[in-house]
Protein backbone atom coordinates (compact mmCIF):
# COMPACT_ATOMS: atom_id res chain seq x y z
CA UNK A 1 0.00 0.00 0.00
CA UNK A 2 1.25 3.18 -1.19
CA UNK A 3 2.01 6.13 1.54
CA UNK A 4 1.10 9.71 1.78
CA UNK A 5 4.24 10.60 0.28
CA UNK A 6 4.21 8.43 -2.81
CA UNK A 7 0.89 10.18 -3.29
CA UNK A 8 1.89 13.60 -2.68
CA UNK A 9 5.06 13.53 -3.97
CA UNK A 10 7.25 15.13 -0.71
CA UNK A 11 8.16 13.45 2.13
CA UNK A 12 5.36 13.93 5.16
CA UNK A 13 5.80 15.95 7.68
CA UNK A 14 4.05 13.49 10.32
CA UNK A 15 6.03 10.19 9.74
CA UNK A 16 5.23 8.85 13.24
CA UNK A 17 1.77 10.01 12.72
CA UNK A 18 1.67 8.48 9.35
CA UNK A 19 3.23 5.31 11.20
CA UNK A 20 0.61 4.95 13.79
CA UNK A 21 -1.95 4.93 11.66
CA UNK A 22 -4.09 8.06 12.64
CA UNK A 23 -7.83 7.62 11.65
CA UNK A 24 -9.47 10.96 11.21
CA UNK A 25 -13.35 10.36 11.47
CA UNK A 26 -13.93 13.95 8.80
CA UNK A 27 -11.75 12.22 6.18
CA UNK A 28 -13.62 8.78 6.00
CA UNK A 29 -13.63 8.36 2.68
CA UNK A 30 -9.83 7.84 2.49
CA UNK A 31 -9.75 4.52 1.85
CA UNK A 32 -6.52 3.25 1.10
CA UNK A 33 -4.27 5.98 2.70
CA UNK A 34 -3.24 4.13 6.56
CA UNK A 35 -4.11 6.19 9.45
CA UNK A 36 -3.85 5.66 12.58
CA UNK A 37 -6.32 5.05 15.48
CA UNK A 38 -5.76 6.94 18.43
CA UNK A 39 -3.60 10.57 18.01
CA UNK A 40 -2.97 12.61 21.05
CA UNK A 41 -5.02 15.32 21.18
CA UNK A 42 -2.54 17.96 20.66
CA UNK A 43 -1.08 15.69 17.29
CA UNK A 44 -4.08 15.76 16.30
CA UNK A 45 -4.75 19.57 16.38
CA UNK A 46 -1.40 20.45 15.13
CA UNK A 47 -1.13 18.24 12.11
CA UNK A 48 -4.82 18.03 11.41
CA UNK A 49 -5.29 20.48 8.60
CA UNK A 50 -1.98 19.88 7.01
CA UNK A 51 -2.45 16.54 7.44
CA UNK A 52 -6.03 16.91 5.62
CA UNK A 53 -4.07 18.71 2.72
CA UNK A 54 -1.91 15.85 2.47
CA UNK A 55 -4.35 13.33 2.45
CA UNK A 56 -6.62 15.78 -0.03
CA UNK A 57 -4.42 15.31 -2.82
CA UNK A 58 -3.36 11.87 -1.80
CA UNK A 59 -6.71 11.26 -2.50
CA UNK A 60 -6.81 12.41 -6.13
CA UNK A 61 -3.81 10.87 -7.25
CA UNK A 62 -4.83 7.82 -5.60
CA UNK A 63 -7.38 7.33 -8.10
CA UNK A 64 -7.04 7.10 -11.67
CA UNK A 65 -9.67 8.74 -13.56
CA UNK A 66 -8.79 6.45 -16.55
CA UNK A 67 -9.76 3.50 -14.82
CA UNK A 68 -13.08 1.89 -15.13
CA UNK A 69 -15.51 1.81 -11.32
CA UNK A 70 -15.37 -1.94 -12.06
CA UNK A 71 -11.70 -2.60 -12.33
CA UNK A 72 -10.91 0.02 -9.46
CA UNK A 73 -13.53 -0.58 -6.93
CA UNK A 74 -15.03 -3.78 -7.43
CA UNK A 75 -19.06 -4.11 -8.88
CA UNK A 76 -21.51 -1.91 -7.52
CA UNK A 77 -24.11 -3.57 -5.74
CA UNK A 78 -27.63 -4.49 -7.87
CA UNK A 79 -29.78 -3.14 -5.28
CA UNK A 80 -28.50 0.43 -5.33
CA UNK A 81 -30.64 1.60 -8.93
CA UNK A 82 -30.80 5.52 -9.10
CA UNK A 83 -30.62 8.63 -7.96
CA UNK A 84 -33.45 10.74 -6.67
CA UNK A 85 -32.86 14.36 -5.86
CA UNK A 86 -35.36 16.54 -3.86
CA UNK A 87 -35.00 20.07 -4.25
CA UNK A 88 -35.67 22.60 -1.21
CA UNK A 89 -39.01 23.36 -2.47
CA UNK A 90 -39.54 19.56 -2.35
CA UNK A 91 -38.42 19.13 1.42
CA UNK A 92 -39.76 22.48 2.98
CA UNK A 93 -41.47 21.66 5.58
CA UNK A 94 -42.62 18.53 7.84
CA UNK A 95 -45.08 17.93 6.10
CA UNK A 96 -43.17 17.96 2.50
CA UNK A 97 -40.67 15.84 4.62
CA UNK A 98 -43.53 13.64 5.11
CA UNK A 99 -44.64 13.19 1.44
CA UNK A 100 -41.24 12.64 0.52
CA UNK A 101 -40.40 9.89 2.59
CA UNK A 102 -43.73 7.91 1.52
CA UNK A 103 -42.58 8.32 -2.64
CA UNK A 104 -39.22 6.87 -1.74
CA UNK A 105 -41.13 4.37 0.19
CA UNK A 106 -43.67 3.58 -2.80
CA UNK A 107 -41.15 2.39 -4.84
CA UNK A 108 -40.27 -0.61 -3.33
CA UNK A 109 -38.53 -2.74 -5.81
CA UNK A 110 -36.02 0.80 -6.00
CA UNK A 111 -32.89 1.35 -3.69
CA UNK A 112 -32.30 4.82 -4.38
CA UNK A 113 -28.98 7.27 -3.54
CA UNK A 114 -30.65 10.23 -1.94
CA UNK A 115 -29.78 13.62 -2.67
CA UNK A 116 -31.41 16.78 -1.05
CA UNK A 117 -31.22 20.42 -0.88
CA UNK A 118 -31.32 22.96 2.06
CA UNK A 119 -35.13 22.98 3.48
CA UNK A 120 -36.87 25.86 1.23
CA UNK A 121 -35.41 29.31 1.32
CA UNK A 122 -32.70 28.19 4.27
CA UNK A 123 -29.67 28.87 1.12
CA UNK A 124 -30.88 32.48 1.04
CA UNK A 125 -31.49 32.85 4.67
CA UNK A 126 -27.82 32.11 5.54
CA UNK A 127 -26.59 34.24 2.80
CA UNK A 128 -28.87 37.10 3.64
CA UNK A 129 -27.33 36.23 8.01
CA UNK A 130 -24.10 36.06 6.89
CA UNK A 131 -24.53 39.68 4.78
CA UNK A 132 -26.03 40.53 7.76
CA UNK A 133 -23.49 39.79 10.65
CA UNK A 134 -20.68 41.51 8.61
CA UNK A 135 -22.18 44.56 9.41
CA UNK A 136 -24.18 43.93 12.55
CA UNK A 137 -21.75 44.19 15.51
CA UNK A 138 -21.05 40.81 17.33
CA UNK A 139 -23.61 41.38 20.35
CA UNK A 140 -26.22 41.57 17.47
CA UNK A 141 -26.11 38.31 15.66
CA UNK A 142 -28.17 36.42 17.85
CA UNK A 143 -31.12 38.77 16.69
CA UNK A 144 -31.10 38.40 13.32
CA UNK A 145 -34.54 37.89 11.89
CA UNK A 146 -32.69 35.08 9.68
CA UNK A 147 -31.01 33.31 12.30
CA UNK A 148 -34.16 33.21 14.19
CA UNK A 149 -35.91 31.68 10.67
CA UNK A 150 -33.43 29.10 10.04
CA UNK A 151 -33.44 27.85 13.74
CA UNK A 152 -37.81 27.85 13.84
CA UNK A 153 -38.07 25.90 10.62
CA UNK A 154 -35.35 23.39 11.73
CA UNK A 155 -36.54 22.60 15.19
CA UNK A 156 -40.18 22.84 14.12
CA UNK A 157 -39.25 20.39 11.55
CA UNK A 158 -37.77 18.47 13.86
CA UNK A 159 -40.39 18.57 16.46
CA UNK A 160 -43.36 17.63 13.65
CA UNK A 161 -40.88 14.65 12.64
CA UNK A 162 -40.32 13.36 16.13
CA UNK A 163 -36.62 13.21 15.75
CA UNK A 164 -34.33 14.28 18.16
CA UNK A 165 -33.29 17.55 18.67
CA UNK A 166 -29.50 16.43 19.18
CA UNK A 167 -30.12 15.76 15.27
CA UNK A 168 -28.73 19.32 14.54
CA UNK A 169 -28.16 21.11 18.08
CA UNK A 170 -24.55 20.87 17.37
CA UNK A 171 -25.00 22.69 13.91
CA UNK A 172 -27.08 25.26 15.24
CA UNK A 173 -24.58 26.08 17.78
CA UNK A 174 -21.96 25.80 15.38
CA UNK A 175 -23.78 28.45 12.77
CA UNK A 176 -24.51 31.20 15.42
CA UNK A 177 -20.50 30.62 16.35
CA UNK A 178 -19.85 31.18 12.88
CA UNK A 179 -22.00 34.40 12.16
CA UNK A 180 -20.09 35.60 15.22
CA UNK A 181 -17.06 35.49 13.53
CA UNK A 182 -18.02 36.80 10.74
CA UNK A 183 -19.52 39.80 12.80
CA UNK A 184 -16.09 40.30 14.81
CA UNK A 185 -14.11 40.10 11.28
CA UNK A 186 -16.45 41.83 9.63
CA UNK A 187 -15.56 39.56 6.96
CA UNK A 188 -17.48 37.44 4.46
CA UNK A 189 -15.06 35.75 2.14
CA UNK A 190 -16.79 33.31 -0.71
CA UNK A 191 -14.74 30.46 1.52
CA UNK A 192 -16.55 31.72 4.54
CA UNK A 193 -19.79 31.67 2.52
CA UNK A 194 -19.24 28.18 1.47
CA UNK A 195 -18.95 26.86 4.84
CA UNK A 196 -21.72 29.21 6.00
CA UNK A 197 -24.26 27.86 3.08
CA UNK A 198 -22.65 24.13 3.63
CA UNK A 199 -25.10 24.41 7.14
CA UNK A 200 -28.48 24.38 5.24
CA UNK A 201 -27.72 20.55 3.40
CA UNK A 202 -25.85 19.67 6.53
CA UNK A 203 -28.79 20.03 8.67
CA UNK A 204 -32.28 18.85 6.03
CA UNK A 205 -30.28 15.36 5.46
CA UNK A 206 -29.72 14.41 8.95
CA UNK A 207 -33.13 15.37 9.85
CA UNK A 208 -34.45 13.43 7.19
CA UNK A 209 -32.10 10.50 7.67
CA UNK A 210 -33.28 10.38 11.43
CA UNK A 211 -36.96 10.63 9.99
CA UNK A 212 -36.17 7.92 8.04
CA UNK A 213 -34.46 5.56 10.62
CA UNK A 214 -37.26 6.41 13.04
CA UNK A 215 -39.43 4.92 10.49
CA UNK A 216 -37.59 1.99 10.59
CA UNK A 217 -35.91 2.49 6.67
CA UNK A 218 -31.98 2.10 7.24
CA UNK A 219 -30.69 5.30 6.13
CA UNK A 220 -27.13 6.36 6.28
CA UNK A 221 -26.89 10.00 6.01
CA UNK A 222 -23.34 11.51 3.76
CA UNK A 223 -21.98 15.22 3.44
CA UNK A 224 -20.28 15.08 0.15
CA UNK A 225 -17.59 17.03 1.38
CA UNK A 226 -16.64 13.84 3.30
CA UNK A 227 -17.98 11.05 1.01
CA UNK A 228 -15.30 12.16 -1.89
CA UNK A 229 -17.07 15.12 -3.65
CA UNK A 230 -13.70 16.69 -5.08
CA UNK A 231 -13.50 20.01 -6.44
CA UNK A 232 -11.55 22.93 -7.23
CA UNK A 233 -11.02 25.79 -5.10
CA UNK A 234 -13.60 28.09 -6.82
CA UNK A 235 -15.82 28.87 -4.04
CA UNK A 236 -18.95 29.55 -4.65
CA UNK A 237 -18.58 28.20 -7.77
CA UNK A 238 -16.63 25.12 -7.59
CA UNK A 239 -16.18 22.17 -10.54
CA UNK A 240 -16.24 18.68 -9.86
CA UNK A 241 -13.08 16.59 -10.36
CA UNK A 242 -12.57 13.04 -12.31
CA UNK A 243 -11.11 12.07 -9.00
CA UNK A 244 -14.50 12.81 -7.08
CA UNK A 245 -16.18 9.72 -9.39
CA UNK A 246 -13.72 6.73 -8.24
CA UNK A 247 -14.10 8.28 -4.49
CA UNK A 248 -17.58 8.16 -4.58
CA UNK A 249 -18.46 4.84 -6.35
CA UNK A 250 -15.49 3.15 -3.88
CA UNK A 251 -17.43 5.06 -0.36
CA UNK A 252 -20.27 4.28 -1.19
CA UNK A 253 -20.47 1.15 -2.31
CA UNK A 254 -17.81 0.01 0.65
CA UNK A 255 -20.79 0.96 2.85
CA UNK A 256 -23.29 -0.52 1.39
CA UNK A 257 -21.75 -3.90 0.53
CA UNK A 258 -20.52 -3.83 4.40
CA UNK A 259 -24.15 -2.32 6.03
CA UNK A 260 -26.84 -1.75 3.56
CA UNK A 261 -28.67 1.80 4.24
CA UNK A 262 -30.17 4.05 1.49
CA UNK A 263 -27.69 6.74 1.57
CA UNK A 264 -28.16 10.71 1.82
CA UNK A 265 -26.26 13.15 0.81
CA UNK A 266 -26.05 16.47 1.01
CA UNK A 267 -26.69 18.41 -2.06
CA UNK A 268 -24.53 21.22 -3.69
CA UNK A 269 -21.90 20.83 -1.52
CA UNK A 270 -18.04 19.26 -1.94
CA UNK A 271 -14.56 19.73 -0.73
CA UNK A 272 -11.81 21.99 -2.69
CA UNK A 273 -8.67 19.60 -3.85
CA UNK A 274 -6.25 22.21 -2.64
CA UNK A 275 -7.68 23.58 0.46
CA UNK A 276 -9.93 21.13 1.19
CA UNK A 277 -12.17 23.35 2.56
CA UNK A 278 -16.02 23.12 1.94
CA UNK A 279 -17.00 24.20 -1.36
CA UNK A 280 -20.41 24.36 -3.26
CA UNK A 281 -21.13 24.29 -6.77
CA UNK A 282 -22.78 27.14 -7.78
CA UNK A 283 -27.00 28.00 -6.71
CA UNK A 284 -28.82 25.22 -7.27
CA UNK A 285 -26.04 22.93 -7.19
CA UNK A 286 -27.61 19.63 -6.15
CA UNK A 287 -28.76 18.75 -9.54
CA UNK A 288 -25.35 18.02 -10.56
CA UNK A 289 -24.35 16.47 -7.29
CA UNK A 290 -27.26 13.92 -8.16
CA UNK A 291 -25.84 13.58 -11.66
CA UNK A 292 -22.11 13.05 -10.38
CA UNK A 293 -23.71 10.10 -8.13
CA UNK A 294 -25.28 8.57 -10.91
CA UNK A 295 -22.25 8.82 -13.26
CA UNK A 296 -19.85 7.41 -10.22
CA UNK A 297 -22.18 4.38 -9.41
CA UNK A 298 -23.28 3.64 -13.02
CA UNK A 299 -27.05 4.02 -12.06
CA UNK A 300 -30.00 3.16 -14.00
CA UNK A 301 -31.27 6.64 -13.87
CA UNK A 302 -31.21 9.80 -12.48
CA UNK A 303 -34.66 11.60 -10.92
CA UNK A 304 -34.43 15.25 -10.10
CA UNK A 305 -38.11 15.68 -8.13
CA UNK A 306 -38.68 19.48 -8.62
CA UNK A 307 -41.98 21.90 -8.02
CA UNK A 308 -43.03 21.93 -11.45
CA UNK A 309 -44.43 18.89 -13.61
CA UNK A 310 -41.11 19.01 -15.48
CA UNK A 311 -39.01 20.99 -18.47
CA UNK A 312 -41.43 23.35 -19.33
CA UNK A 313 -41.98 25.17 -22.29
CA UNK A 314 -40.62 28.40 -20.79
CA UNK A 315 -40.26 30.06 -17.48
CA UNK A 316 -43.62 29.62 -16.06
CA UNK A 317 -43.28 32.43 -14.41
CA UNK A 318 -43.01 34.77 -17.26
CA UNK A 319 -45.76 32.86 -19.02
CA UNK A 320 -48.01 30.44 -16.99
CA UNK A 321 -49.21 28.66 -19.84
CA UNK A 322 -45.71 26.82 -20.61
CA UNK A 323 -46.45 23.38 -21.30
CA UNK A 324 -43.90 20.51 -20.22
CA UNK A 325 -41.63 19.13 -22.70
CA UNK A 326 -41.80 15.65 -22.59
CA UNK A 327 -38.26 15.03 -23.88
CA UNK A 328 -35.34 16.13 -24.31
CA UNK A 329 -31.41 15.13 -25.42
CA UNK A 330 -28.82 15.64 -22.86
CA UNK A 331 -27.50 18.66 -25.57
CA UNK A 332 -30.84 20.73 -25.39
CA UNK A 333 -30.65 20.38 -21.82
CA UNK A 334 -27.22 21.34 -21.23
CA UNK A 335 -28.12 24.62 -23.50
CA UNK A 336 -30.81 25.14 -22.12
CA UNK A 337 -29.62 25.02 -18.29
CA UNK A 338 -26.48 27.06 -19.66
CA UNK A 339 -28.56 29.59 -21.00
CA UNK A 340 -30.82 30.46 -18.10
CA UNK A 341 -33.45 27.81 -17.47
CA UNK A 342 -33.20 28.11 -13.12
CA UNK A 343 -34.82 24.48 -13.20
CA UNK A 344 -31.55 22.85 -14.01
CA UNK A 345 -27.90 23.89 -13.26
CA UNK A 346 -25.96 24.87 -16.05
CA UNK A 347 -23.44 21.79 -15.38
CA UNK A 348 -26.03 19.16 -14.55
CA UNK A 349 -25.81 17.73 -17.65
CA UNK A 350 -22.34 16.75 -18.17
CA UNK A 351 -22.07 13.51 -15.89
CA UNK A 352 -25.66 12.37 -17.07
CA UNK A 353 -24.38 12.46 -20.38
CA UNK A 354 -20.60 11.12 -20.43
CA UNK A 355 -22.16 8.28 -18.47
CA UNK A 356 -25.36 8.34 -20.50
CA UNK A 357 -27.73 8.12 -17.87
CA UNK A 358 -31.43 9.05 -18.47
CA UNK A 359 -32.59 12.20 -15.90
CA UNK A 360 -36.03 12.38 -15.09
CA UNK A 361 -37.62 16.04 -13.96
CA UNK A 362 -40.74 15.00 -11.95
CA UNK A 363 -42.71 16.92 -9.99
CA UNK A 364 -42.83 16.27 -6.35
CA UNK A 365 -46.24 17.75 -5.69
CA UNK A 366 -47.87 16.03 -8.31
CA UNK A 367 -45.78 12.19 -8.89
CA UNK A 368 -48.34 11.13 -11.03
CA UNK A 369 -47.06 13.67 -13.94
CA UNK A 370 -44.98 11.77 -16.71
CA UNK A 371 -42.43 14.73 -16.02
CA UNK A 372 -39.56 15.30 -18.55
CA UNK A 373 -37.28 12.48 -19.58
CA UNK A 374 -33.64 13.41 -20.82
CA UNK A 375 -31.52 11.14 -23.04
CA UNK A 376 -29.48 11.10 -25.42
CA UNK A 377 -31.05 11.04 -28.80
CA UNK A 378 -34.10 11.11 -29.90
CA UNK A 379 -36.82 11.21 -32.43
CA UNK A 380 -36.35 15.35 -34.09
CA UNK A 381 -38.29 14.75 -37.75
CA UNK A 382 -41.44 16.29 -36.00
CA UNK A 383 -39.83 18.67 -33.34
CA UNK A 384 -39.32 22.28 -34.20
CA UNK A 385 -38.98 24.43 -31.60
CA UNK A 386 -38.53 22.61 -27.86
CA UNK A 387 -38.17 25.44 -25.21
CA UNK A 388 -37.73 29.40 -24.63
CA UNK A 389 -35.04 30.18 -22.36
CA UNK A 390 -34.49 33.94 -20.78
CA UNK A 391 -31.29 35.37 -19.45
CA UNK A 392 -31.26 38.35 -18.16
CA UNK A 393 -28.89 41.56 -17.50
CA UNK A 394 -26.37 40.36 -20.04
CA UNK A 395 -23.76 43.01 -21.08
CA UNK A 396 -23.01 43.37 -24.91
CA UNK A 397 -19.82 44.58 -26.31
CA UNK A 398 -19.79 45.77 -29.54
CA UNK A 399 -16.10 45.89 -31.09
CA UNK A 400 -14.91 47.48 -34.54
CA UNK A 401 -11.19 46.87 -35.38
CA UNK A 402 -9.29 49.96 -35.89
CA UNK A 403 -7.01 47.54 -38.30
CA UNK A 404 -3.88 48.55 -36.59
CA UNK A 405 -3.86 44.27 -36.73
CA UNK A 406 -4.06 42.69 -39.88
CA UNK A 407 -7.93 40.95 -39.84
CA UNK A 408 -5.59 37.29 -39.06
CA UNK A 409 -4.68 39.00 -35.50
CA UNK A 410 -7.84 40.69 -35.05
CA UNK A 411 -10.61 37.90 -33.35
CA UNK A 412 -7.16 36.05 -31.69
CA UNK A 413 -6.22 39.18 -30.02
CA UNK A 414 -9.80 39.65 -28.92
CA UNK A 415 -10.20 36.49 -27.30
CA UNK A 416 -6.60 36.50 -25.93
CA UNK A 417 -7.99 40.17 -23.98
CA UNK A 418 -10.98 37.72 -22.18
CA UNK A 419 -8.71 35.04 -21.38
CA UNK A 420 -5.91 37.41 -19.56
CA UNK A 421 -8.85 38.71 -17.62
CA UNK A 422 -10.59 35.64 -17.15
CA UNK A 423 -13.62 36.28 -18.32
CA UNK A 424 -16.16 34.30 -19.52
CA UNK A 425 -18.17 35.04 -22.87
CA UNK A 426 -21.03 33.79 -23.82
CA UNK A 427 -22.83 34.80 -27.80
CA UNK A 428 -20.53 35.56 -30.02
CA UNK A 429 -21.32 36.96 -33.75
CA UNK A 430 -18.21 38.00 -35.85
CA UNK A 431 -17.41 39.67 -39.05
CA UNK A 432 -13.50 40.30 -40.08
CA UNK A 433 -13.07 43.17 -38.55
CA UNK A 434 -15.70 43.29 -35.91
CA UNK A 435 -17.28 41.70 -33.22
CA UNK A 436 -19.85 41.33 -30.90
CA UNK A 437 -20.29 39.52 -28.03
CA UNK A 438 -22.08 38.93 -24.77
CA UNK A 439 -20.42 38.27 -21.30
CA UNK A 440 -21.60 35.57 -19.09
CA UNK A 441 -23.58 37.11 -16.27
CA UNK A 442 -23.35 34.17 -13.78
CA UNK A 443 -19.50 34.42 -13.84
CA UNK A 444 -19.60 38.28 -13.07
CA UNK A 445 -22.44 38.29 -10.74
CA UNK A 446 -20.03 35.77 -8.57
CA UNK A 447 -17.96 38.46 -8.19
CA UNK A 448 -18.11 41.71 -5.75
CA UNK A 449 -20.22 44.54 -7.81
CA UNK A 450 -17.31 47.00 -7.26
CA UNK A 451 -14.98 44.12 -8.67
CA UNK A 452 -17.61 43.83 -12.12
CA UNK A 453 -17.52 47.69 -12.78
CA UNK A 454 -13.62 47.41 -12.77
CA UNK A 455 -13.16 44.55 -14.70
CA UNK A 456 -15.61 46.08 -16.97
CA UNK A 457 -13.40 48.43 -17.28
CA UNK A 458 -10.20 47.16 -18.07
CA UNK A 459 -12.06 45.02 -20.78
CA UNK A 460 -12.77 48.20 -22.40
CA UNK A 461 -9.65 49.93 -21.45
CA UNK A 462 -7.66 46.95 -22.94
CA UNK A 463 -9.89 46.02 -26.30
CA UNK A 464 -9.94 50.13 -27.20
CA UNK A 465 -6.05 49.78 -27.90
CA UNK A 466 -7.23 47.82 -31.13
CA UNK A 467 -10.88 48.69 -31.74
CA UNK A 468 -13.88 50.99 -31.17
CA UNK A 469 -15.70 49.54 -28.13
CA UNK A 470 -19.02 49.76 -27.70
CA UNK A 471 -20.37 48.72 -23.74
CA UNK A 472 -23.55 47.98 -24.26
CA UNK A 473 -26.13 46.86 -20.72
CA UNK A 474 -29.22 45.39 -19.64
CA UNK A 475 -29.51 43.54 -22.57
CA UNK A 476 -31.23 39.85 -22.50
CA UNK A 477 -30.63 36.80 -24.17
CA UNK A 478 -33.57 34.83 -25.82
CA UNK A 479 -32.48 31.32 -26.31
CA UNK A 480 -34.69 29.08 -29.00
CA UNK A 481 -33.58 25.31 -27.81
CA UNK A 482 -34.84 22.95 -30.72
CA UNK A 483 -33.79 21.61 -33.95
CA UNK A 484 -31.77 23.92 -35.85
CA UNK A 485 -32.08 21.46 -38.68
CA UNK A 486 -35.19 23.99 -38.99
CA UNK A 487 -33.31 26.85 -38.11
CA UNK A 488 -34.88 28.63 -41.22
CA UNK A 489 -38.46 28.08 -39.94
CA UNK A 490 -37.57 29.02 -36.52
CA UNK A 491 -35.95 32.27 -37.76
CA UNK A 492 -39.29 33.09 -40.10
CA UNK A 493 -41.12 32.40 -36.97
CA UNK A 494 -39.18 34.57 -34.32
CA UNK A 495 -38.18 37.27 -36.42
CA UNK A 496 -42.32 37.78 -37.89
CA UNK A 497 -42.72 37.85 -34.26
CA UNK A 498 -40.78 40.41 -33.37
CA UNK A 499 -41.13 42.94 -36.44
CA UNK A 500 -44.78 42.49 -35.73
CA UNK A 501 -44.43 43.89 -31.98
CA UNK A 502 -41.74 46.41 -33.02
CA UNK A 503 -38.96 44.73 -31.31
CA UNK A 504 -35.54 45.32 -32.99
CA UNK A 505 -32.86 41.91 -32.49
CA UNK A 506 -29.58 43.61 -31.95
CA UNK A 507 -27.86 40.58 -32.66
CA UNK A 508 -28.41 36.61 -33.22
CA UNK A 509 -26.07 33.76 -33.19
CA UNK A 510 -26.43 30.40 -33.76
CA UNK A 511 -24.11 27.97 -32.27
CA UNK A 512 -21.96 24.74 -33.30
CA UNK A 513 -24.63 22.50 -30.93
CA UNK A 514 -27.04 23.07 -33.35
CA UNK A 515 -29.76 23.07 -30.76
CA UNK A 516 -29.99 26.78 -29.99
CA UNK A 517 -30.56 29.95 -31.62
CA UNK A 518 -30.00 33.38 -29.84
CA UNK A 519 -31.46 36.60 -30.03
CA UNK A 520 -30.43 39.18 -28.53
CA UNK A 521 -33.20 42.16 -27.51
CA UNK A 522 -33.22 44.79 -24.56
CA UNK A 523 -34.10 43.95 -21.00
CA UNK A 524 -37.19 45.56 -20.89
CA UNK A 525 -38.54 44.10 -23.96
CA UNK A 526 -37.35 40.64 -23.20
CA UNK A 527 -39.96 39.16 -21.22
CA UNK A 528 -43.21 40.44 -23.58
CA UNK A 529 -41.24 38.76 -26.40
CA UNK A 530 -40.78 34.79 -24.81
CA UNK A 531 -44.65 35.57 -24.17
CA UNK A 532 -45.14 36.32 -28.02
CA UNK A 533 -43.23 33.72 -29.05
CA UNK A 534 -44.65 31.33 -26.71
CA UNK A 535 -47.79 32.11 -28.27
CA UNK A 536 -46.47 32.13 -31.99
CA UNK A 537 -44.13 28.46 -31.71
CA UNK A 538 -46.55 26.37 -29.20
CA UNK A 539 -50.24 27.97 -29.57
CA UNK A 540 -50.67 27.50 -32.73
CA UNK A 541 -50.47 24.38 -34.82
CA UNK A 542 -46.90 24.31 -35.74
CA UNK A 543 -46.85 20.72 -37.21
CA UNK A 544 -49.29 21.99 -39.65
CA UNK A 545 -47.08 24.89 -40.34
CA UNK A 546 -43.95 23.29 -40.43
CA UNK A 547 -45.47 20.50 -43.64
CA UNK A 548 -47.06 23.55 -45.28
CA UNK A 549 -44.12 24.80 -46.04
CA UNK A 550 -42.14 21.89 -46.63
CA UNK A 551 -44.77 21.52 -49.41
CA UNK A 552 -43.78 24.96 -51.18
CA UNK A 553 -47.48 26.78 -50.37
CA UNK A 554 -45.85 29.00 -47.63
CA UNK A 555 -48.60 29.42 -44.88
CA UNK A 556 -50.44 32.23 -43.19
CA UNK A 557 -49.05 32.88 -39.54
CA UNK A 558 -51.39 34.72 -36.91
CA UNK A 559 -49.23 36.94 -34.93
CA UNK A 560 -50.85 38.31 -31.58
CA UNK A 561 -49.26 41.44 -30.13
CA UNK A 562 -47.66 41.71 -27.09
CA UNK A 563 -49.85 44.28 -25.13
CA UNK A 564 -52.59 41.17 -25.26
CA UNK A 565 -50.43 38.66 -23.48
CA UNK A 566 -50.07 39.10 -20.32
CA UNK A 567 -49.09 36.83 -17.35
N1 LIG B 1 -38.11 26.07 -18.52
C1 LIG B 1 -38.44 25.85 -17.25
N2 LIG B 1 -39.05 24.70 -16.90
C2 LIG B 1 -39.39 24.44 -15.64
N3 LIG B 1 -39.16 25.27 -14.61
C3 LIG B 1 -38.55 26.43 -14.87
C4 LIG B 1 -38.16 26.77 -16.20
N4 LIG B 1 -37.54 27.98 -16.15
C5 LIG B 1 -37.55 28.38 -14.88
N5 LIG B 1 -38.15 27.45 -14.08
C6 LIG B 1 -38.32 27.57 -12.61
O1 LIG B 1 -37.48 26.60 -12.01
C7 LIG B 1 -38.09 26.17 -10.79
C8 LIG B 1 -37.54 24.81 -10.42
O2 LIG B 1 -36.15 24.89 -10.21
P1 LIG B 1 -35.55 24.95 -8.74
O3 LIG B 1 -36.23 26.03 -7.96
O4 LIG B 1 -34.07 24.99 -8.80
O5 LIG B 1 -36.06 23.56 -8.21
P2 LIG B 1 -35.62 22.77 -6.92
O6 LIG B 1 -35.23 23.78 -5.89
O7 LIG B 1 -36.85 22.03 -6.55
O8 LIG B 1 -34.51 21.90 -7.38
C9 LIG B 1 -39.56 26.15 -11.10
O9 LIG B 1 -40.33 26.35 -9.94
C10 LIG B 1 -39.72 27.28 -12.11
O10 LIG B 1 -40.21 28.43 -11.49
N1 LIG C 1 -29.56 24.89 -1.59
C1 LIG C 1 -28.80 25.27 -2.74
C2 LIG C 1 -28.57 24.10 -3.68
C3 LIG C 1 -29.72 23.64 -4.51
O1 LIG C 1 -29.53 22.88 -5.42
O2 LIG C 1 -30.93 24.06 -4.19
P1 LIG C 1 -32.28 23.70 -5.04
O3 LIG C 1 -32.24 22.22 -5.37
O4 LIG C 1 -33.40 24.03 -4.10
O5 LIG C 1 -32.30 24.54 -6.29
C4 LIG C 1 -29.40 26.48 -3.44
O6 LIG C 1 -30.40 27.00 -2.97
O7 LIG C 1 -28.83 26.92 -4.42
Amino acid sequence: MATLSHFCGVKTPYPSVLKRSVHFPQLDFVGTVPFVSAPSKSVKASCCERVQRLVCKAQAADVNPKETKNESFGEVPDELTCVMKFGGSSVASAERMREVADLILSFPEERPVIVLSAMGKTTNNLLLAGEKAQSCGVSNVSDLQELAFIKELHLRTIDELGVESSTISKHLLELEQLLNGIALMKELTPRAKDYLVSFGECMSTRIFTAYLNKLGVKARQYDAFEMGIITTDDFTNADILEATYPAVAKRLTGDWMSNPAIPIVTGFLGKGWRTCAVTTLGRGGSDLTATTIGKALGLREIQVWKDVDGVLTCDPNIYPRAETVPYLTFDEAAELAYFGAQVLHPQSMRPAREGDIPVRVKNSYNPKAPGTLIVKTRDMSKAVLTSIVLKRNVTMLDIASTRMLGQFGFLAKVFSIFEDLGISVDVVATSEVSISLTLDPSKLWSRELIQQASELDNVVEELEKIAVVKLLQNRSIISLIGNVQRSSLILEKAFHVMRTNGVNVQMISQGASKVNISLIVNDSEAEQCVRALHHSFFESNLSELVWESRSGNGYATTTTPLSTLSN
